[in-house]
């Protein structure tokens, strides 16, 4: 459902313009995120998508144009680098984001989600020895692993089976209970039951 929510917005953007040398990435980019809705980035390669996600991050350095209006939220994010210990296990590097994320979701939560994602069998193999979909999977749970306002996930669903997909789907619909999302995908027919928005980003690469 497209939504038509007018709450306060968890995070408001307005003419966002960013340059890496010449090169003009981002061109007066506006878009609002309201509480448990997500916003779909779309864009062709190259028109600034993983730019945005990482200027949000970074807000600090953009205060005029990304504005947090009621609070300043905690963020998690999920790039392209998956940020998995390949050496470690599953398990220990769960152990060790829990360690330093600070309130993080209940442990039978994670457990259920490694369960869905037919990777609690394999939680105690070290993560090199994981398919590219079982690790993606298991960096989508890493970076749901902390309770925070906003998630940032960089096509979170790159290498994902149908059926890990379609629990991936129950997984972050169940996290818009109480979170917002922005997500970068290129699927156009990908959706969640929940209210989205959409921000189309420009091809400025040519
Ligand atoms: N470190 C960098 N140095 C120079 N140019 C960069 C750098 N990072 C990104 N760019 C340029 O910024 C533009 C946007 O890149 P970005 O990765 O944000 O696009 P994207 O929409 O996420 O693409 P894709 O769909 O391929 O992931 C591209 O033209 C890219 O070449």
């Amino acid at each position: 459902m497209v939504s038509s929510q007018t709450s306060i917005p968890v995070l408001e953007c307005s003419g966002l313009s960013y340059s890496i040398g010449r090169k003009s990435v981002l061109k007066n980019v506006s878009f609002s995120v309201f509480p448990n809705e997500v916003l779909f980035v779309r864009g062709m390669n190259g028109s600034g998508k993983t730019t945005l996600l990482k200027s949000i991050l970074q807000h600090d350095k953009f205060k005029d144009r990304i504005k947090f209006p009621s609070f300043s939220p905690k963020l998690s994010y999920l790039g392209h680098d998956l940020g998995l210990y390949t050496t470690l296990s599953l398990e220990e590097n769960l152990e060790y984001f829990r360690g330093i994320a600070g309130d993080c979701r209940p442990e039978d939560q994670i457990v259920s989600w490694l369960k869905d994602f037919r990777l609690w069998q394999r939680r105690k193999d070290p993560v090199s020895s994981f398919s590219r979909g079982m690790k993606q999977k298991a960096a989508l749970v890493r970076a749901l692993l902390p309770n925070v306002d906003l998630y940032l996930l960089d096509e979170p669903l790159t290498a994902l089976d149908s059926e890990g997909e379609s629990k991936a789907r129950a997984v972050l619909e169940n996290v818009l209970d109480t979170s917002s999302i922005i997500m970068v995908t290129h699927d156009p027919n990908f959706s969640l039951n929940a209210k989205f928005r959409l921000l189309e980003l420009g091809e400025n690469s040519k």
